[in-house]
């Protein structure tokens, strides 16, 4: 009998509501139907894609922080070091920008292996001291991430896959940006929801007519045990 394949999504463009923000709550049930594993791969803190699986009621893996943390549901494997990525911010500060989020900082305040800098701030000067340290900015389209070129949410993927016994090879991934396209790199089928950006969209094997979560709940309703 066909069983449902693994599936890899993103969080943010991906999970969200049409509006952008917010997870869309019709993706609640679906989720916690899939009859194989449902890995969050995400660019956020490792805190968020954990607290999501809590609330969604489905289990506790990830792949967090662009790859940087992966949680195979026993064990916390963290792949890189913030202290470079703590440098440019500081360094960035000294500039007189900031990472943007206000208060606390809670975008970062959990954040293992890399920083996060909100949109509103200026990008050049954050790639010139983030190119002195050996780092790369990304933007994802909700933030710039100032991390190591070599941590991605593929690596952390098949790594998760290894030490969970998860299948990344059949798996489905859904996702919307430049983050995305080492998942859609090591999975079996890969799609871009049409908010994607350029990277994303160029890197999936197709790119959906529908936006954020109604292109997420399309690929589930098409590759379900009795779809395509
Ligand atoms: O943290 C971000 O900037 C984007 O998060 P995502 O990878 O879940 O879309
Ligand atoms: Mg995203």
């Amino acid at each position: 009998m066909a069983s449902d394949p693994p599936l890899v999504l993103d969080i943010d463009g991906t999970l969200t509501r049409p509006e952008g923000f917010g997870i869309d709550p019709r993706i609640f049930d679906p989720l916690l139907e899939w009859d194989a594993p449902v890995v969050l791969a995400t660019g956020k803190a490792f805190p968020y894609p954990i607290a999501l699986c809590h609330f969604l009621a489905i289990p506790e893996i990830a792949v967090a922080e662009n790859g940087g943390v992966v949680y195979t549901g026993e064990e916390v494997t963290v792949t890189a070091d913030r202290a470079a990525a703590q440098a440019v911010l500081e360094e960035y500060r000294e500039a007189g920008y900031a990472a943007g989020w206000g208060g606390d900082d809670t975008i970062n305040r959990w954040r293992a292996t890399e920083v996060a800098i909100n949109r509103d701030q200026p990008r050049d000067p954050l790639e010139a001291i983030a190119a002195d340290y050996g780092l790369e900015v990304i933007d994802t389209g909700y933030a710039y991430h100032v991390k190591d070129p070599t941590v991605t949410k593929g690596q952390g993927l098949l790594a998760l896959g290894e030490a969970a016994g998860i299948e990344v090879a059949e798996a489905v991934a859904v996702g919307d940006s430049i983050n995305d396209v080492s998942t859609f790199e090591v999975v079996s089928r890969s799609f871009a929801v049409a908010n994607a950006d350029a990277d994303a969209r160029e890197a999936a094997d197709e790119v959906l007519e529908e936006t954020h979560a109604d292109g997420t709940l399309a690929v589930v309703e098409r590759v379900r045990a009795s779809g395509e």
